[in-house]
């Protein structure tokens, strides 16, 4: 693995914050193999079942193909100050993961540390899963009590990954430290092809873990917004409590617009909206 010129334990924590840890496991099961944590960032605004599959999706791969071992999940919304259209509050956004996370798989977990604070990189935020996971809780250890050292590795969709071929979105010291320290699992999603999207980050291919999604599911959060704001139902589109969480709280009902924080960061998602399969989608929608 490359070494990092800035991993700092300097890190800014939200007031009241300690890292939630209780569902990771700190016995590494097969000695053998490479602990890892998978951690997933995005709006989750709301959060729906393909963020929850995309989990699934990986433990399995990671399961036939790999020799790494799966010690933890996290989601981690990303900081208001984003700025993205439609991104509800961080308060919300963190409660409905918070609520699929407790509805689903036993390793998933929430954390609030990117969401309740100023607008932190991905580079950044993977920094801070390394030193809470390996310098502050000391990693994990094998039966026998031998310590190990858990990878982080970023889970992202092929729509996120492709902004990292789009000028000015990725610094390439950023993904030289995400990719070339961290490494990635990419989850194929609808109208984002896979194969286009790793084209130029070829040099990482070592750390570059492509997941192919057997069953086509294009569920988008966006997709999620629109239904409700137009009063259609999303029941089993995402969890349960996630559907009733938003009815309590009257959640999108209006049109949530912003203006980006960062023009460029925000350029990349733009583009991926209006030029994909999801502006079609969204149209037959309306
Ligand atoms: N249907 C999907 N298939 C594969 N990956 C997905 C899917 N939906 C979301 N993801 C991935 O989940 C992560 C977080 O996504 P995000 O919160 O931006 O959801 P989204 O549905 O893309 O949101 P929005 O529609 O608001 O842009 C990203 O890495 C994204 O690529
Ligand atoms: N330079 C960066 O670190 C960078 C650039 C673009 C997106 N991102 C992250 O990717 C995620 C994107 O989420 P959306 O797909 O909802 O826009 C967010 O967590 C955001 O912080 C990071």
């Amino acid at each position: 693995m490359v070494s990092t010129p800035y991993l700092t334990d300097a890190f800014t924590h939200p007031p009241n914050y300690s890292f939630p840890h209780n569902r990771l496991s700190r016995v590494l099961r097969d000695p053998q193999k490479t602990p890892v944590v998978l951690v997933a960032c995005g709006s989750f605004s709301p959060v729906t079942y393909l963020h929850l599959r995309m989990f699934e999706m990986a433990k399995d791969y990671v399961r036939h193909n790999t020799d790494f071992e799966i010690v933890g999940g996290y989601l981690s919304p990303v900081s208001d100050m984003y700025k993205k259209p439609g991104l509800l509050s961080a308060r919300h956004r963190v409660n409905m993961c918070t609520l699929a996370s407790e509805d689903s798989t036993t390793f998933l977990m929430v954390d609030p540390w990117e969401a309740f604070q100023s607008y932190q990189r991905t580079a950044i935020v993977l920094d801070h899963f390394d030193h809470e996971i390996n310098t502050v809780l000391g990693g994990v250890h094998t039966e026998d009590g031998e310590h190990r050292n858990v990878r982080v590795m970023l889970l992202a969709g092929s729509d996120l990954i492709s902004t990292m071929s789009e000028p000015g979105v990725w610094s390439y010291s950023d993904l030289e430290h995400i990719l070339g320290r961290y490494g990635t699992f990419i989850v194929e999603r609808a109208g984002s092809a896979i194969d286009q999207a790793t084209d130029s980050l070829a040099r990482w291919r070592s750390n570059i873990y492509l997941i192919s999604q057997l069953i086509q599911n294009d569920v988008s959060s966006t997709k999620v917004r629109l239904f409700l704001r137009r009063g259609l139902s999303v029941r089993y589109l995402l969890p349960n409590s996630v559907v009733d969480y938003i009815e309590q709280n009257g959640l999108y009902l209006d049109d949530v617009t912003s203006s980006p924080i960062n023009s460029n960061l925000e350029k990349g998602k733009d583009r991926d909206v209006a030029g994909g399969s999801q502006k079609k989608d969204v149209q037959q929608i309306c």
